[in-house]
């Protein structure tokens, strides 16, 4: 039976030690080689650096950018790979991902080490997104035996029917930096389990992470020619998906990049004799009800967590707060004094409660966002990272750009609504579905906006970040994804085709 990975007692003074102890190891070894692996390590003359995002002048990696023909070379092999990878029986392909994960599991604070200083997560995140990467190569792995023995189907006398599933063929994937490793690692291992080769194509923040990912694969028995990596940006990532023999793209990120992928993947080449499906999960800009009723200690903290944790670089992350008039006044003096308790440092600091942002170009256009209005109440910040001041704004106009369009920073706008309808009208005018919070103690008020509400993820009295693999599959709709539930049971589905195959058992008029 699936479980969850536990996370580490971080409060422990000896997990504490552990986990430095691994962060000078790392430390040690950087800056990391990240080669392309196209069925062997590739390294090119062209290098993208990642850095420390609470430290800018610590190189992390130094990755070899993949070229379109690296692009084409990688998926040349994947092809071959393709076919002996989607022959092995569910059960070996599963096996290799239970190993990889068990590699994953014994590596954990080296790997977590390497979130820290390579994507600034603090620890509890960094090793939550380490526990994550664990849960989908198990919990893929269950499923893809399951789905290599069928479905049910209505069986008639005279008549057996059965469901098989069947790779597609070669997924290309496409990842963010923000998970770099679970989500490299979900997407990964679901084209894997279900017998697809793949071409990943990292972020390029975060190629060392995603080398660790594919290299435990790798030792797990996943073939080098049925995994292939390739650092790059949007060159190698735009390559992959016009190229005619990719089947799959399976692609995490923002909506603008989602979109073009999307339109560009629906073009049938000269050569393609299939449709690509696009598996496309994007932004989002989250909101928080909090009726009349709402217990307010219990809303501040999970604001708090929802909305800064991270920096706010989580697409679940809370950026809109729809606070019931009654009590909107004094949730703002709230927030406004809980904000500034925020401590905003490095990543590898245990006391850190908002890391920097990932790179100075997010840094920047936070900045412009925070600049265009006037805050409510900010958190003291520093200069010597990526940094951005945890700042709350209340009562800007709900058709401004800072209420509309993901941030994707420690931004939170407060806004007052009427009445829960009210609220909920809000909602439905986003453009986005991701996740969303609701505070109230009305068991009424409860299904009224579970009915109402549009969103992938509705949290109910907690906080709106955090989806567990099997127990809140995840992903959204409207425009923040095609809604294929990661970690849910229906998530591998995507990855392949079905055949349904029907014999008449009649020979003779009579039933064999
Ligand atoms: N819905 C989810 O599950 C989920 C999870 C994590 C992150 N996100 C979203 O991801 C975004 C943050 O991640 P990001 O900054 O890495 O996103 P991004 O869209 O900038 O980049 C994602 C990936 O796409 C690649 N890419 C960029 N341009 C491309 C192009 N034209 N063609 C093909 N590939 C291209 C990038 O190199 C990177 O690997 C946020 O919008 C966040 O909400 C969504
Ligand atoms: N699955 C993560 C968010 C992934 C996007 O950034 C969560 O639920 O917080």
């Amino acid at each position: 039976m699936f479980r969850n990975e536990p996370l580490l007692e971080l409060r422990r003074e000896s997990v504490r030690r552990e986990a430095l102890d691994a962060l000078a190891t790392l430390d040690a070894k950087l800056p990391l080689e990240v080669p392309m692996l196209i069925g062997e390590a590739v390294v090119t003359g062209r290098q993208m650096a990642s850095v420390d995002p609470s430290m800018p002048t610590r190189i992390v990696a130094h990755a070899h950018e993949a070229t379109e023909q690296h692009v084409k070379d990688a998926i040349a092999s994947a092809e071959t790979g393709h076919r002996a990878w989607s022959r092995k029986p569910a059960a070996e392909r599963a096996a290799a991902l239970s190993r990889a994960a068990g590699i994953l599991r014994n590596r954990r604070l080296e790997l977590a080490a390497l979130a820290v200083r390579e994507a600034g997560k603090p620890w509890a995140e960094a090793d939550a997104d380490v526990c994550e990467a664990i849960d989908f190569l198990e919990y893929y792995a269950q499923g893809a035996l399951a789905l290599g023995a069928g479905r049910e189907l209505l069986q008639l006398p005279g008549e057996r029917n059965a469901m098989r599933y069947v790779a597609r063929g070669v997924t290309g994937v496409i990842a963010p930096w923000n998970f770099p490793l679970a989500i490299a690692a979900g997407m990964v291992s679901a084209a894997l389990a279900t017998g697809n080769a793949v071409v990943l194509k990292p972020a390029e923040q975060t190629p060392a992470c995603a080398k660790a990912v594919v290299d435990a694969l790798h030792a797990g028995g996943v073939p080098l020619d049925a995994l292939h990596l390739l650092p790059g940006g949007d060159e190698a990532g735009k390559a992959l998906v016009a190229d005619p023999r990719i089947h799959t793209i399976a692609f995490t990120g923002s909506c603008a990049v989602g979109l073009q992928i999307l339109e560009r993947a629906a073009k049938v080449v000269p050569g393609q004799r299939h449709l690509k499906r696009v598996i496309a999960e994007m932004g989002g800009k989250n909101a928080v009800i909090v009726d009349s009723d709402a217990d307010l200690d219990d809303v501040v903290p999970a604001l708090l967590k929802s909305a800064f944790a991270f920096a706010g670089q989580k697409c679940s992350a809370a950026s809109r707060a729809l606070v019931h008039q009654a009590i909107a006044d004094e949730l703002a003096e709230r927030m406004a004094g809980a904000i500034t308790t925020l401590r905003v440092g490095p990543a590898a600091d245990f006391g850190t409660d908002v890391p920097p942002v990932i790179d100075v170009a997010a840094q920047q256009k936070i900045q412009r966002y925070i600049d265009s209005a006037t805050p409510l109440a900010q958190a003291t910040t520093r200069d010597d990272g990526f940094y951005v001041a945890p700042t709350i704004f209340a009562g800007l106009p709900s058709d401004s750009r800072v209420i509309q369009e993901e941030i994707f920073g420690p931004v939170l706008s407060l806004e007052t609504v009427t009445s829960i309808e009210h609220a909920c009208d809000l909602v439905d005018a986003s453009n986005f579905a991701l996740t969303g919070g609701l505070f109230s103690r009305s068991p009424r008020t409860i299904e009224y906006v579970s009915e109402r509400t549009p969103v992938g993820n509705l949290y109910v009295n907690r906080e709106i970040t955090g989806a567990m693999v099997a127990r809140q599959p995840f992903g959204g709709g409207k425009l923040s994804g095609t809604g294929p539930k990661a970690g849910g049971p229906d998530y591998l589905l995507q990855f392949v085709e079905a055949r349904a195959v029907t014999e008449n058992t009649v020979r003779h008029g009579l039933v064999v």
